[in-house]
Protein backbone atom coordinates (compact mmCIF):
# COMPACT_ATOMS: atom_id res chain seq x y z
CA UNK A 1 0.00 0.00 0.00
CA UNK A 2 0.93 3.62 -0.97
CA UNK A 3 0.31 6.77 1.20
CA UNK A 4 -1.01 8.03 -2.11
CA UNK A 5 -3.48 4.72 -2.76
CA UNK A 6 -5.03 5.69 1.21
CA UNK A 7 -7.47 7.86 0.46
CA UNK A 8 -8.15 8.85 3.84
CA UNK A 9 -8.77 12.32 3.58
CA UNK A 10 -12.76 12.08 4.00
CA UNK A 11 -13.40 15.40 6.35
CA UNK A 12 -14.15 18.93 5.73
CA UNK A 13 -14.38 18.86 1.29
CA UNK A 14 -11.88 21.30 -0.01
CA UNK A 15 -13.57 24.95 -0.46
CA UNK A 16 -16.02 23.81 2.45
CA UNK A 17 -15.87 26.77 5.41
CA UNK A 18 -14.37 25.24 8.45
CA UNK A 19 -17.33 24.46 11.09
CA UNK A 20 -18.46 27.18 13.39
CA UNK A 21 -19.60 26.19 17.18
CA UNK A 22 -17.03 26.14 19.81
CA UNK A 23 -14.06 24.24 19.40
CA UNK A 24 -13.25 21.73 21.32
CA UNK A 25 -9.88 22.73 22.67
CA UNK A 26 -8.11 26.29 21.51
CA UNK A 27 -5.33 28.19 21.95
CA UNK A 28 -5.53 32.20 21.34
CA UNK A 29 -2.48 34.14 21.43
CA UNK A 30 -0.51 31.51 23.70
CA UNK A 31 2.99 30.98 24.56
CA UNK A 32 5.48 29.23 26.67
CA UNK A 33 8.59 30.37 28.40
CA UNK A 34 11.17 28.11 29.81
CA UNK A 35 13.10 30.86 31.63
CA UNK A 36 15.01 33.19 29.35
CA UNK A 37 13.75 30.45 26.41
CA UNK A 38 10.96 31.88 25.03
CA UNK A 39 9.59 28.51 23.15
CA UNK A 40 6.14 29.39 21.71
CA UNK A 41 4.87 32.66 21.35
CA UNK A 42 1.16 34.27 20.33
CA UNK A 43 -0.59 30.75 18.92
CA UNK A 44 -3.62 30.38 17.65
CA UNK A 45 -5.02 27.01 17.01
CA UNK A 46 -8.76 25.66 17.25
CA UNK A 47 -9.40 21.72 17.38
CA UNK A 48 -12.51 21.10 16.19
CA UNK A 49 -14.77 17.81 16.47
CA UNK A 50 -14.03 15.52 13.07
CA UNK A 51 -11.16 17.44 11.72
CA UNK A 52 -7.58 16.69 11.78
CA UNK A 53 -5.43 19.94 13.06
CA UNK A 54 -1.89 19.08 11.81
CA UNK A 55 0.68 21.19 13.46
CA UNK A 56 4.45 21.50 11.46
CA UNK A 57 7.84 22.49 11.60
CA UNK A 58 11.22 22.03 11.89
CA UNK A 59 13.47 21.27 14.69
CA UNK A 60 12.80 23.39 17.38
CA UNK A 61 9.93 25.01 16.06
CA UNK A 62 8.19 24.71 18.98
CA UNK A 63 5.40 21.25 18.14
CA UNK A 64 6.29 19.70 21.75
CA UNK A 65 5.24 22.69 23.18
CA UNK A 66 2.71 23.61 21.75
CA UNK A 67 1.03 19.59 22.40
CA UNK A 68 2.60 19.73 25.86
CA UNK A 69 0.42 22.56 27.03
CA UNK A 70 -2.44 20.95 25.13
CA UNK A 71 -1.74 17.71 27.07
CA UNK A 72 -1.22 18.57 30.20
CA UNK A 73 1.91 18.41 30.88
CA UNK A 74 3.14 22.32 30.88
CA UNK A 75 1.64 25.44 31.24
CA UNK A 76 0.99 28.02 29.06
CA UNK A 77 2.87 31.69 30.04
CA UNK A 78 1.19 33.97 27.95
CA UNK A 79 -2.22 34.06 26.35
CA UNK A 80 -5.19 31.69 26.86
CA UNK A 81 -6.18 27.67 26.55
CA UNK A 82 -9.64 26.98 26.25
CA UNK A 83 -11.79 23.52 26.23
CA UNK A 84 -15.11 24.12 25.26
CA UNK A 85 -14.73 27.56 25.38
CA UNK A 86 -13.85 28.11 29.06
CA UNK A 87 -10.31 29.23 30.18
CA UNK A 88 -8.54 25.95 31.84
CA UNK A 89 -4.82 25.82 33.71
CA UNK A 90 -4.35 21.87 33.43
CA UNK A 91 -2.29 20.84 36.48
CA UNK A 92 -1.48 17.16 35.20
CA UNK A 93 -2.12 14.94 31.99
CA UNK A 94 -4.79 13.51 34.47
CA UNK A 95 -6.77 16.73 34.42
CA UNK A 96 -6.45 16.82 30.35
CA UNK A 97 -7.37 13.47 30.05
CA UNK A 98 -10.56 14.08 33.00
CA UNK A 99 -11.63 16.59 29.73
CA UNK A 100 -11.21 14.11 27.14
CA UNK A 101 -7.87 15.13 25.60
CA UNK A 102 -5.69 12.23 25.28
CA UNK A 103 -1.83 12.13 23.79
CA UNK A 104 -0.39 9.54 22.32
CA UNK A 105 3.41 10.25 22.32
CA UNK A 106 6.34 8.78 19.95
CA UNK A 107 7.52 6.64 22.82
CA UNK A 108 4.15 5.09 23.12
CA UNK A 109 3.40 4.08 27.07
CA UNK A 110 2.91 0.44 26.56
CA UNK A 111 5.16 -2.73 28.63
CA UNK A 112 6.18 -4.88 25.55
CA UNK A 113 6.22 -8.12 27.23
CA UNK A 114 2.34 -7.65 28.34
CA UNK A 115 -0.49 -9.07 25.61
CA UNK A 116 -1.94 -6.63 23.40
CA UNK A 117 -5.26 -6.82 25.70
CA UNK A 118 -3.47 -6.38 28.77
CA UNK A 119 -1.64 -3.00 27.38
CA UNK A 120 -5.11 -1.36 26.07
CA UNK A 121 -6.36 -1.65 29.94
CA UNK A 122 -3.19 -0.78 31.42
CA UNK A 123 -4.19 1.17 34.32
CA UNK A 124 -7.53 1.22 33.54
CA UNK A 125 -8.18 -2.67 34.22
CA UNK A 126 -11.71 -3.94 34.57
CA UNK A 127 -12.17 -5.76 37.47
CA UNK A 128 -15.32 -7.84 38.65
CA UNK A 129 -16.85 -9.24 41.86
CA UNK A 130 -17.32 -7.83 45.48
CA UNK A 131 -14.18 -6.17 47.56
CA UNK A 132 -12.42 -8.03 48.89
CA UNK A 133 -12.50 -10.85 46.43
CA UNK A 134 -12.80 -8.23 43.14
CA UNK A 135 -10.21 -9.54 40.57
CA UNK A 136 -9.53 -8.63 36.84
CA UNK A 137 -12.16 -9.61 34.43
CA UNK A 138 -9.44 -10.89 31.94
CA UNK A 139 -12.79 -12.33 29.48
CA UNK A 140 -14.06 -8.72 29.75
CA UNK A 141 -10.71 -7.08 28.63
CA UNK A 142 -10.04 -9.11 26.17
CA UNK A 143 -13.46 -9.13 24.54
CA UNK A 144 -13.42 -5.03 24.94
CA UNK A 145 -10.19 -5.12 22.79
CA UNK A 146 -10.69 -7.43 20.25
CA UNK A 147 -14.15 -5.01 19.45
CA UNK A 148 -12.97 -2.13 20.08
CA UNK A 149 -9.96 -3.08 17.72
CA UNK A 150 -11.82 -4.88 14.95
CA UNK A 151 -14.09 -1.72 15.18
CA UNK A 152 -11.24 0.80 14.19
CA UNK A 153 -10.54 -1.65 11.42
CA UNK A 154 -7.37 -3.08 13.13
CA UNK A 155 -7.24 -6.85 13.08
CA UNK A 156 -5.02 -8.75 15.26
CA UNK A 157 -4.12 -12.85 14.75
CA UNK A 158 -3.69 -12.85 18.17
CA UNK A 159 -4.31 -10.54 21.68
CA UNK A 160 -2.40 -12.59 23.42
CA UNK A 161 0.95 -12.00 21.79
CA UNK A 162 3.35 -9.21 23.84
CA UNK A 163 2.98 -5.50 22.50
CA UNK A 164 6.60 -5.52 21.77
CA UNK A 165 6.15 -8.11 18.70
CA UNK A 166 3.50 -5.96 17.15
CA UNK A 167 5.25 -3.29 14.20
CA UNK A 168 5.59 0.45 15.15
CA UNK A 169 2.43 1.05 13.21
CA UNK A 170 0.92 -1.79 15.17
CA UNK A 171 1.29 0.18 18.68
CA UNK A 172 0.33 3.26 17.78
CA UNK A 173 -3.13 1.96 16.18
CA UNK A 174 -3.57 0.06 19.20
CA UNK A 175 -2.74 3.50 21.58
CA UNK A 176 -5.24 5.34 19.42
CA UNK A 177 -8.08 2.91 19.47
CA UNK A 178 -7.07 2.64 23.32
CA UNK A 179 -7.38 6.27 23.81
CA UNK A 180 -10.64 6.32 21.73
CA UNK A 181 -12.10 3.63 23.91
CA UNK A 182 -11.47 5.38 26.61
CA UNK A 183 -13.43 9.02 26.10
CA UNK A 184 -11.02 11.04 24.40
CA UNK A 185 -12.21 13.53 22.56
CA UNK A 186 -9.38 14.87 21.40
CA UNK A 187 -6.58 13.12 19.86
CA UNK A 188 -2.88 14.55 20.15
CA UNK A 189 -0.33 12.32 18.12
CA UNK A 190 3.34 13.41 18.20
CA UNK A 191 4.79 12.39 15.21
CA UNK A 192 2.85 9.00 14.71
CA UNK A 193 4.55 8.12 11.45
CA UNK A 194 7.95 9.46 12.09
CA UNK A 195 10.20 6.02 12.80
CA UNK A 196 7.68 4.29 10.14
CA UNK A 197 8.06 3.73 6.51
CA UNK A 198 5.66 3.99 3.67
CA UNK A 199 3.30 1.12 4.24
CA UNK A 200 2.96 1.49 8.10
CA UNK A 201 2.82 5.31 8.05
CA UNK A 202 -0.02 4.62 5.69
CA UNK A 203 -1.85 1.90 8.09
CA UNK A 204 -1.53 4.56 10.89
CA UNK A 205 -2.81 7.46 8.52
CA UNK A 206 -5.45 5.52 8.13
CA UNK A 207 -6.64 4.80 11.42
CA UNK A 208 -6.13 8.86 11.84
CA UNK A 209 -8.70 9.24 9.84
CA UNK A 210 -11.35 6.54 11.68
CA UNK A 211 -10.77 8.32 14.98
CA UNK A 212 -11.83 11.86 12.77
CA UNK A 213 -14.87 10.16 11.20
CA UNK A 214 -15.86 8.97 14.80
CA UNK A 215 -16.06 12.50 15.48
CA UNK A 216 -12.99 13.02 17.56
CA UNK A 217 -10.48 16.35 17.23
CA UNK A 218 -7.32 15.04 16.13
CA UNK A 219 -4.31 17.25 16.43
CA UNK A 220 -1.34 15.79 14.35
CA UNK A 221 2.27 16.93 14.61
CA UNK A 222 4.37 15.85 12.07
CA UNK A 223 7.74 16.80 10.07
CA UNK A 224 6.15 15.34 7.27
CA UNK A 225 3.94 18.11 4.68
CA UNK A 226 3.23 14.83 2.41
CA UNK A 227 1.62 13.00 5.96
CA UNK A 228 -0.11 16.30 6.93
CA UNK A 229 -2.04 15.97 3.78
CA UNK A 230 -3.07 13.05 3.32
CA UNK A 231 -5.20 13.57 6.38
CA UNK A 232 -5.20 16.95 7.33
CA UNK A 233 -8.50 19.73 7.64
CA UNK A 234 -6.32 22.62 8.91
CA UNK A 235 -2.43 22.91 9.09
CA UNK A 236 -0.10 25.32 11.25
CA UNK A 237 3.26 25.54 10.55
CA UNK A 238 5.40 26.72 13.34
CA UNK A 239 8.79 28.72 12.56
CA UNK A 240 10.70 29.75 15.37
CA UNK A 241 8.27 29.65 18.07
CA UNK A 242 5.23 31.55 16.51
CA UNK A 243 2.97 30.61 13.85
CA UNK A 244 3.97 31.22 10.31
CA UNK A 245 1.31 29.84 8.43
CA UNK A 246 -2.43 28.74 9.39
CA UNK A 247 -4.45 27.64 6.57
CA UNK A 248 -7.32 25.04 5.65
CA UNK A 249 -7.04 22.81 3.06
CA UNK A 250 -8.80 24.87 0.77
CA UNK A 251 -6.66 27.67 1.62
CA UNK A 252 -3.27 25.75 0.48
CA UNK A 253 -1.53 23.22 -1.92
CA UNK A 254 0.53 20.54 -0.88
CA UNK A 255 3.15 22.57 -2.72
CA UNK A 256 2.62 25.48 -0.72
CA UNK A 257 2.90 23.64 2.35
CA UNK A 258 6.18 22.14 1.90
CA UNK A 259 7.37 25.18 0.77
CA UNK A 260 6.71 26.85 3.92
CA UNK A 261 7.83 23.92 6.11
CA UNK A 262 11.18 23.63 4.04
CA UNK A 263 11.96 27.55 4.82
CA UNK A 264 10.44 29.29 1.33
CA UNK A 265 11.99 32.60 2.10
CA UNK A 266 15.42 30.58 3.50
CA UNK A 267 15.55 28.48 0.55
CA UNK A 268 15.17 31.17 -1.80
CA UNK A 269 18.29 33.19 -0.49
CA UNK A 270 20.36 29.87 -0.16
CA UNK A 271 19.37 29.47 -3.90
CA UNK A 272 20.16 33.03 -4.46
CA UNK A 273 23.35 32.43 -3.04
CA UNK A 274 24.26 29.68 -4.62
CA UNK A 275 23.72 31.06 -7.97
CA UNK A 276 26.11 33.90 -6.91
CA UNK A 277 29.08 31.08 -5.71
CA UNK A 278 28.54 29.20 -8.65
CA UNK A 279 28.56 32.19 -10.81
CA UNK A 280 31.99 33.83 -9.30
CA UNK A 281 33.41 30.05 -9.43
CA UNK A 282 32.95 30.53 -12.93
CA UNK A 283 34.55 33.74 -13.65
CA UNK A 284 37.18 33.12 -10.36
CA UNK A 285 36.94 34.21 -6.88
CA UNK A 286 36.10 38.13 -5.97
CA UNK A 287 38.00 39.94 -4.01
CA UNK A 288 38.03 39.42 -0.28
CA UNK A 289 36.38 35.94 -0.87
CA UNK A 290 37.08 33.75 2.18
CA UNK A 291 37.59 30.70 0.28
CA UNK A 292 40.00 32.05 -1.95
CA UNK A 293 43.26 29.95 -2.17
CA UNK A 294 45.66 31.81 0.83
CA UNK A 295 48.90 33.37 -0.83
CA UNK A 296 51.42 33.65 1.84
CA UNK A 297 54.22 36.37 1.83
CA UNK A 298 56.94 33.84 0.96
CA UNK A 299 55.28 32.67 -1.96
CA UNK A 300 54.79 36.99 -3.23
CA UNK A 301 58.57 37.56 -2.89
CA UNK A 302 58.85 39.81 0.48
CA UNK A 303 60.97 39.12 3.54
N1 LIG B 1 12.40 22.20 29.03
C1 LIG B 1 12.96 23.15 28.25
N2 LIG B 1 13.81 24.06 28.79
C2 LIG B 1 14.37 25.03 28.04
N3 LIG B 1 14.15 25.16 26.71
C3 LIG B 1 13.33 24.29 26.12
C4 LIG B 1 12.70 23.23 26.85
N4 LIG B 1 11.93 22.51 25.99
C5 LIG B 1 12.08 23.08 24.77
N5 LIG B 1 12.92 24.15 24.86
C6 LIG B 1 13.31 25.03 23.76
O1 LIG B 1 12.13 25.53 23.16
C7 LIG B 1 12.25 25.57 21.76
C8 LIG B 1 11.15 24.77 21.10
O2 LIG B 1 11.36 23.38 21.42
P1 LIG B 1 10.32 22.23 21.07
O3 LIG B 1 10.87 20.96 21.65
O4 LIG B 1 8.95 22.64 21.49
O5 LIG B 1 10.43 22.21 19.48
P2 LIG B 1 9.97 21.05 18.46
O6 LIG B 1 9.36 21.76 17.31
O7 LIG B 1 9.15 20.04 19.16
O8 LIG B 1 11.36 20.43 18.02
P3 LIG B 1 11.70 18.89 17.65
O9 LIG B 1 11.01 18.60 16.36
O10 LIG B 1 13.19 18.95 17.49
O11 LIG B 1 11.26 18.05 18.79
C9 LIG B 1 13.66 25.06 21.43
O12 LIG B 1 14.50 26.18 21.27
C10 LIG B 1 14.04 24.27 22.65
O13 LIG B 1 15.42 24.29 22.84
Amino acid sequence: MTTDAIGTHGGAAAGTPPPGGTPLAELRGAGKSYGAVRALHDVDLAVRPGRVTCVLGDNGAGKSTLIKIVSGLHRHTEGEFLVDGAPVRFRSPRDALDRGIAAVYQDLATVPLMPVWRNFFLGSETTRGPWPFRRLDIAAMKRTADSELRSMGIALDDLEQPVGTLSGGQRQCVAIARAVHFGARVLVLDEPTAALGVKQSGVVLKYIAAARDRGLGVVLVTHNPHHAYLVGDHFSVLRLGTLELSADRSEVSLQELTHHMAGGAELAALEHELAQVHHAGAEGPPEGDPCAPVTTGTEEGTP
